[in-house]
């Protein structure tokens, strides 16, 4: 099979991580013999500094001729202080909505070789399974109006959240088609005590749920959730919550894994004839400052994307299973980075990628 992958690896840790991902890429179409044809383009703060703005038109159109997108972390600490629409993370939300991958998928699981890895209790987290359904081009990250005007004690900054039927259903559908294939149950996490948008969204999803009878359905108001989540997170099964609540949830579930840097996602968009999805595959986390270019990033939510990628864009499901059991080799053989406090000395971020590759 050929596959066409955009590669961004945006700053940070981005670039280092995707590098691991981009080997791990090579080694598995080398050994199942796919044709890879990688394309490298810009995306973040890097892009800000080689062509003036977050998403260059050229990098719209690479992603969009390509089968799908690789994406590291976009984010500078030089354009903290930047007006959001002169910021990397623009860039981020630009290439999400031309996409229109609506539904972002970031699965939380306890792996038994981490169980240490987490603060939390052994016993509250084991088994841990769920997967986050965040709508992802909606909502308060893209409402208008928004900005901030005025001065002094009227400056006012003001952003909107909205959603309609259409979006909301549409990630509701996936939500549950997702929760057919796992343990049946749907969390939908809303605020709808307070936001309107919040009881639109209960009121669709309790529409939706109807066409899938074979499913539960419940609802959580997303501050209980964020405590459930740490409390009782194996009552969860699949998550669906709105753009700004699974961004802020998700994190939270990071430590459930053990690490941010565990986590991988698949953000996709619609399904092609050919069954594929279009998709944008990233780990979890950002741009790391703190800690990038010291080869310490873990690279494994950047890995686990790229089994995703196999997954949902190519249907390649035997190379996503080889990778996947690759993480899972590599973890029982403690072979991790510092994020994860291995008992060891800790592997830096190429080696974990080399060691990756040796397993598949
Ligand atoms: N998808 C994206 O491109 C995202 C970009 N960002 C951007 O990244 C920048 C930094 O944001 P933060 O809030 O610090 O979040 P972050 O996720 O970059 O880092 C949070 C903490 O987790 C650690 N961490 C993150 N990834 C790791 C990995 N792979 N291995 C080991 N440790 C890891 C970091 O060292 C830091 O202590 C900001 O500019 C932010 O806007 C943040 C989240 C997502
Ligand atoms: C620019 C942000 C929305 C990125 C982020 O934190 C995420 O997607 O998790
Ligand atoms: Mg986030």
């Amino acid at each position: 099979m050929n596959l066409n992958i955009l590669v961004l690896p945006g700053d940070g840790i981005g670039t280092e991580v995707t590098r691991e991902a981009v080997r791990v890429l090579q080694r598995v179409s080398e050994k199942y013999n796919h044709t890879l044809r990688l394309t490298d383009g810009l995306l973040g703060g890097i892009a800000i500094h080689k062509t003036g703005t977050p998403f260059p038109d050229e990098t719209a159109k690479l992603a969009a001729d390509a089968d799908a997108t690789l994406l590291g972390a976009v984010g500078l600490p030089e354009f903290d202080n930047a007006p959001p629409a002169q910021r990397p993370e623009r860039g981020l939300l630009g290439i999400r909505k031309v996409l229109g991958v609506y539904a972002n998928l970031r699965p939380v699981r306890t792996y038994k070789a981490l169980i240490d890895s987490s603060p939390l209790k052994n016993e509250r987290i084991e088994g841990t399974d769920m997967i986050i359904v965040r709508e992802l081009t909606g909502g308060i990250y893209y409402g208008t109006p928004r900005g901030v005007e005025g001065s002094g004690d009227t400056e006012r900054g003001t952003n909107t959240m909205t959603y309609t039927r259409a979006e909301i259903a549409r990630i509701g559908r996936m939500a549950f088609h997702l929760a057919r294939k796992r343990r049946k149950k749907v969390s939908s996490v809303d605020k709808s005590n307070v936001l309107e948008t919040s009881q639109l969204w209960r009121k669709v999803m309790v529409e939706v749920s109807a066409e899938f009878p074979d499913v539960e359905l419940e609802h959580v108001l997303v501050d209980n959730c964020a405590m459930q989540l740490v409390l009782n997170p194996t009552r969860f099964d699949v998550v669906v919550t709105e753009n700004m609540f699974g961004d802020i949830l998700s994190d939270e579930g990071a430590v459930l894994a053990g690490s941010i840097g565990m986590l991988p996602s698949a953000s996709i968009g619609e399904q092609k004839p050919s069954g594929a999805w279009v998709g944008l595959y990233e780990p979890v986390h950002g741009s790391a400052p703190d800690i990038a270019g010291q080869n310490k990033a873990n690279p494994l939510g950047a890995i686990g994307s790229v089994a995703a990628m196999l997954e949902y864009s190519f249907g390649l499901m035997e190379e996503a299973t080889a990778v996947n059991n690759a993480i899972e080799s590599v973890l029982n053989a403690g072979q991790v980075t510092a994020d994860l406090k291995p008992k060891g000395t800790p592997l830096t971020t190429e080696q974990v990628g080399a060691a990756i590759c040796a397993a598949i």
